[in-house]
């Protein structure tokens, strides 16, 4: 059930207490609940997802990703040393369903170079992408776009899921003759922009059609699916709102190891504490859960100390080697009425769009805006970039950038995002520097931190400008709309990971095991995008549902 007030919540001790009701969140308390037997209490700080129009249509969603306001926790980061020090306002969803409740909803897998590196990395042939595959297959469910358009020729049904809790689907509005443009690009170019049919194989380069997971014209999350009605309304399941987790408390000895018996959270003016009797499970995402494992005394001794904070365990490497994806946009004007524009500016055009999304779930409100195609790049083979740096991408399917968003717009903007933490001592951070466990934490993303990502991106800019330089936009396409030099360049992408990474057991760095649980402590685990020991070469939501799905099976088979 669903609970706003802590007052009406049944008890405080339950089997596993999740801290974090977002993306993973709710996929673990979802699939542990399916045992009737097993009582799971779920602690989210932000607010319901219910009735919140701007999460549910898709078009509306680009309203979310404003970094203030009230879905968001109102974020900035550390002055960035590859932003000619700007700190930047960072977006990080404040409501049930976490970020999968206000992203951009493009859905991409990665590489299957991505997870045969993260096997490789953490000694588990688990997280390989063979044996990774199946969870893609349980999270989705295929969905006809809700234009009900032929799909024929735009994705390969066969690699789908279609009976999973997130649903995901073409775009059911069409641009046609901005997609016919595209689609003459990557004929006319196919060097550079070869025809990808489904990017989500594992074979990622290319330019394909963009999915999404949207389903029936709304935003599908991981509140709307893994907390869906016959999910929430199970009897051993309870999610509380508002519900501010500081820090893990009740510090007892577990067969020589340290063991937290409960998690303390605000609620209103008051604190609470919900005690856990198998485990505590971390899925506060890429900030929260290390801000709290800081809080509680687990990392690095003397960042505690100084903050008088008494250590529970010495571990360095919670909140370091943190990554994001880059962003950089590139306009230009159109020469073309048939625009996003064309109904953001347009109150009649826009109001009947609502009208007619209120009633059918159809129209333009059903397009998210992130885009109808994305392309996934390589840097040549000869790039001089690599004289002075190894490549640090998984493998030779796996992309440097990603050319997003091409949406039929007075700006065509395009997303760059070079992948190239290659080593842990490239990443950024994410620390604490009060001992107030709500004040909020030092995030420092690292942007453009390695020369590899300023070259990389300077390669994707050229990139960009080539695909847009075929005969396929003569008289479509205006002038840029930027000017290049006087560019500030990259703003947030936040697919923020990898600053509690998962590493092999006996591996002296690292933050958790590769079956999750955190190393030196009993009875706790982390379950979000946070583990994965290298961002993807993708947009992180598929890859932190596939970590929640293996993550809650890690938890079944060690208590059945
Ligand atoms: C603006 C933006 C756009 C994005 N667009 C895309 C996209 O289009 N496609 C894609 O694949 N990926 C996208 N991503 C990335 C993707 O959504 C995330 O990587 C993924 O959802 C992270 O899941 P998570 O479970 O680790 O964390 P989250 O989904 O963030 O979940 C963490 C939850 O924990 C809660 N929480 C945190 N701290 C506390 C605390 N102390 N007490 C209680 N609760 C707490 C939060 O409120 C949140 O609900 C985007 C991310 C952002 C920020």
């Amino acid at each position: 059930k669903l609970y706003e007030d802590v007052a009406d919540l049944p008890r405080l001790e339950y089997d596993y207490v999740v801290v974090g009701g977002g993306t993973a969140g709710n996929v673990v308390a979802n699939r542990l609940t399916e045992n009737p037997d097993v009582s799971v209490l779920v602690l989210e700080a932000g607010v319901s997802n219910e009735g919140v129009l701007v999460s549910e249509v898709p078009f509306l969603g680009i309203d979310l990703l404003a970094p203030t306001g009230p879905y968001s926790w109102n974020y900035t980061t550390t002055p960035q040393k590859g932003l000619n020090g700007r700190a930047i306002s960072y977006a990080r969803a404040y409501l049930l369903g976490g970020c999968s409740s206000h992203n951009d909803m493009v859905y991409t897998r990665g590489a299957q170079d991505d997870f045969d590196r993260y096997a490789k990395l953490t000694g588990d042939e688990g997280w390989s992408w063979n044996q990774i595959f199946p969870y893609f297959l349980k999270n989705e469910k295929w969905t006809p776009p809700a234009d009900q358009h032929d799909t024929r020729g735009q994705f390969n049904p066969g690699i789908h899921g279609t009976a999973g809790p997130i649903s995901v689907s073409l775009s059911g509005f069409q641009w046609p003759d901005f997609q016919r443009r595209i689609i003459q690009t990557t004929e006319e170019l196919p060097d550079d922009f070869p025809f990808n049919l489904d990017m989500n194989s594992g074979q990622p380069l290319g330019v394909g059609w963009v999915q999404s997971t949207i389903g029936h014209g709304e935003r599908s999350s991981s509140a709307t699916g893994y907390l869906a009605p016959d999910f929430i309304q199970r009897p051993n399941l309870d999610v509380l709102l508002h519900a501010h987790v500081s820090k893990l408390v009740n510090v007892t000895q577990h067969q020589g190891k340290p063991s937290f018996g409960g998690v303390q959270f605000r609620s209103g003016a008051s604190l609470f504490v919900a005690e856990a009797s198998k485990e505590i499970i971390l899925s506060a995402g890429s900030i929260g859960t290390p801000q709290i494992l800081l809080n509680s005394g687990v990392g690095d001794h003397n960042t505690l100390h100084a903050l008088g904070i008494p250590t529970v365990l010495d571990l360095p490497s919670v909140g370091q080697n943190a990554s994001d994806h880059t962003y950089f946009g590139l306009t230009w004007a159109v020469n073309s009425n048939d625009t996003i524009e064309s109904i953001t500016q347009n109150a009649t055009r826009f109001n009947a769009a609502s009208e007619q999304w209120n009633t059918s779930r159809t129209g333009p409100f059903v397009f998210a805006q992130a885009g109808t195609h994305a392309g996934w790049l390589r840097l040549s083979q000869n790039s001089p970039v690599f004289d002075i740096h190894p490549d640090p991408s998984p493998g030779p399917g796996a992309p440097h950038f990603e050319l997003l968003r091409p949406t039929p717009s007075v700006v065509s903007l395009f997303i760059l995002l070079p992948v190239s933490r290659i080593h842990f001592s490239q990443g950024g951070s994410v620390t604490i520097s009060s001992g107030d466990p709500f004040a909020n934490p030092l995030i420092n993303p690292g942007y453009l931190a390695s020369e590899f990502d300023a070259i990389a991106l300077r390669e994707g800019v050229k990139l960009a400008q080539k695909f847009f330089s075929a005969s396929a936009w003569h008289g479509y396409l205006g002038a840029p709309t930027i000017n290049l030099a006087a560019m500030n360049a990259t703003e947030q992408m936040a697919t923020l990971r990898a600053n509690v990474d998962m590493s092999p057991r006996d591996a002296t760095y690292g933050v958790v095991n590769p079956d999750l649980t955190v190393k030196g402590i009993a009875g706790l685990r982390v379950i979000d995008a946070s583990v994965l020991p290298i961002v993807p070469g993708a947009h992180t939501q598929a890859a932190t549902y596939v970590v929640a799905e293996r993550g809650a099976d890690l938890v079944k088979q060690l208590w059945t």
